[in-house]
């Protein structure tokens, strides 16, 4: 499992550890990862030119050692000081007595055109708000100048604990980051500024503190996918009901059942009026013409997909007392209450749009702060909430703990119809056993890696993700 903490937990975490370390080792640590990535990155450190972008905080301290260390190696260090009396004192002497030079924040710009290397020291979880004025041209520079840009701990002017981007911000090819991943690096906007991330153990101890994210990796998904066994039959391992599709949307529950049929539920429910266009496609689906409450035995439904307007359907599947999936149409057309009032285990699937609208909110709010609006609607409805998008995050019922976020996607899933692949798969894991949580995450990281397997570069159809699942699963049991 990857972790990531809240920067309150990182700086308590340094605390002690400074403790008991002498004074300035952590930064040592961290230079000296930091160094060593950039001198990867750079493939010959004799000879090139790298320039520092320095704030006025340990951020800045960590990048004048690190350029103290590439101008022993040979490279030509130039330190821009954006703030000349408040720079870290030691690491600039540091980088003085290597050999490097130092330049205002007037000749940045210019000497970030040339460089070989940008090494972002600006601000690091010191950092509130967008990054300050005087350091957008910076930025710019950076991103124009045909130089790699390393991100010391985070690109600066992301929010390290909400992933949130205010105004401009460092683009990064890499972020060289300490102790610990920050929820910003795992969640867009903030990740795509990050570039490839790397983590430097510089022995912070967190293992005793719950973290902010947690992110699945093929052995923890492993672990929870369920396996039959010989006692097996089709009702021990799980029927799931998929109550979606209308006249308007057959496709919808095509899609949902295609999910369904590869999540490892023994058997596959539909009911619903695209029962002809299911059973064309999928002939081992069972059908029903009755509603969901007279369908017979079902271990977890999943209602909304193409739904339509048909709010009968799934208030009778809310009041179902199984694990429930509501998705799509069925986000809007579930009463609230009910919803709330359920006992049995919920899991919602919204997209941002659809978030947004149950939150009252807008779609670029729920983008922009994708940690927030997940809690915050586990809370309102007291249900596992799964938010669909470039990342995406899973909260527990009722929005404490650990947000599980999937590192697996690929944007070639923005594709019509993937969402109800993947409450199709969800579902099934559900009516499997698997908690709405491990639901939620192990069918974010099957559905991702299928698309990223399936699409491998090229556009691909919804259909083509279901079709790809048997494939993640297979990678991920037999461990990538
Ligand atoms: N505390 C520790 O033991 C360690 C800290 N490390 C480094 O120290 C960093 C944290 O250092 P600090 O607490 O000094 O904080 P930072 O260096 O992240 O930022 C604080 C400084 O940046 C300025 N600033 C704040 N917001 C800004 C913005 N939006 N735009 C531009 N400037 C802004 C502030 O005026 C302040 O001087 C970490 O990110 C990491 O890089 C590492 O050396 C590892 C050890
Ligand atoms: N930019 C993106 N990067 C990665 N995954 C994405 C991106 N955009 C959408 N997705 C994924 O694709 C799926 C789309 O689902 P949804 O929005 O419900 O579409 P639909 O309603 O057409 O099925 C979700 O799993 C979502 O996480
Ligand atoms: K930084």
């Amino acid at each position: 499992m990857r972790t990531a903490y809240s920067v309150e937990t990182v700086r308590t975490a340094e605390r002690e550890l400074m403790a008991r370390l002498p004074e300035g080792a952590l930064m040592q640590r961290a230079a000296a990862g930091l160094a060593a990535a950039c001198a990867d990155l750079l493939g010959r450190v004799y000879g090139s030119r790298v320039v520092l972008l320095v704030g006025s905080g340990d951020n800045g301290g960590d990048a004048l050692y690190a350029g103290a260390r590439l101008a022993r190696r040979g490279a030509g260090v130039t330190a821009v000081l954006l703030n000349p009396e408040r720079a870290h004192a030691g690491g600039l002497a540091a980088l003085r007595r290597a050999g490097g030079t130092v330049a205002g924040a007037g000749q940045g710009e210019g000497l970030v055109a040339r460089a070989d290397l940008v090494v972002d020291g600006i601000v690091g979880i010191g950092g509130k708000g967008g990054l300050r004025p005087e350091a957008v041209p910076l930025a710019v520079a950076a991103e124009r100048s045909r130089a790699a840009v390393v991100a010391v701990d985070l690109p600066s002017g992301v929010d390290a604990d909400t992933g949130e981007v205010r105004g401009a911000a460092v683009r990064a090819d890499l972020t060289v980051t300490f102790g610990t991943h920050k929820p910003g690096l795992l969640i867009d906007p903030a990740r795509e500024y990050a570039g490839s991330v790397r983590l430097v153990d510089i022995g912070l101890e967190l293992e005793a503190v719950p973290p902010e994210l947690e992110a699945l990796q093929h052995a923890d998904v492993a672990r929870l996918l369920p396996v039959p066994g010989a006692e097996s039959d089709k009702y021990r391992r799980g029927v799931v009901g998929i109550a979606a599709g209308s006249a308007r949307y057959p496709g919808a529950a095509v899609l949902a059942v295609s999910g369904a049929l590869r999540g490892g539920a023994g058997a596959v429910r539909y009911v619903g009026p695209a029962a002809d266009a299911v059973i064309a496609r999928f002939p081992e689906t069972l059908v029903s013409d009755q509603g969901p409450a007279k369908a017979g035995r079902v271990q977890a439904w999943v209602v909304g997909p193409g739904a339509g307007e048909d709010a009968a359907t799934v208030a009778e599947v809310v009041a179902a007392d199984v694990p429930v999936l509501i998705d799509a149409d069925g986000l809007r057309l579930a009463e609230p209450a009910a919803v709330r009032g359920r006992t049995a285990p919920t899991l919602m699937t919204p997209h941002a749009g659809e978030a947004a609208a149950l939150l009252g909110v807008s779609r670029e709010e729920v983008e922009g702060g994708r940690l927030a609006a997940v809690r915050e609607l586990a809370g309102r409805y007291g249900a596992v909430v799964l938010l669909k998008g470039s990342t995406t995050l899973v909260a527990s019922a009722g929005g404490q703990g650990a947000v599980r976020v999937n590192a697996t996607g690929t944007s070639w899933l923005a594709t019509a119809g993937s969402g109800d692949v993947l409450s199709g798969l969800a579902g099934s894991l559900l009516a499997a056993g698997l908690s709405a949580v491990d639901a939620g995450s192990c069918a974010a990281y099957l559905h991702g890696l299928a698309g990223r397997l399936t699409a491998d570069g090229a556009p691909v159809g919804a259909h083509d993700v279901a079709a790809g699942v048997p494939a993640a699963w297979r990678d991920v049991v037999r461990g990538g």
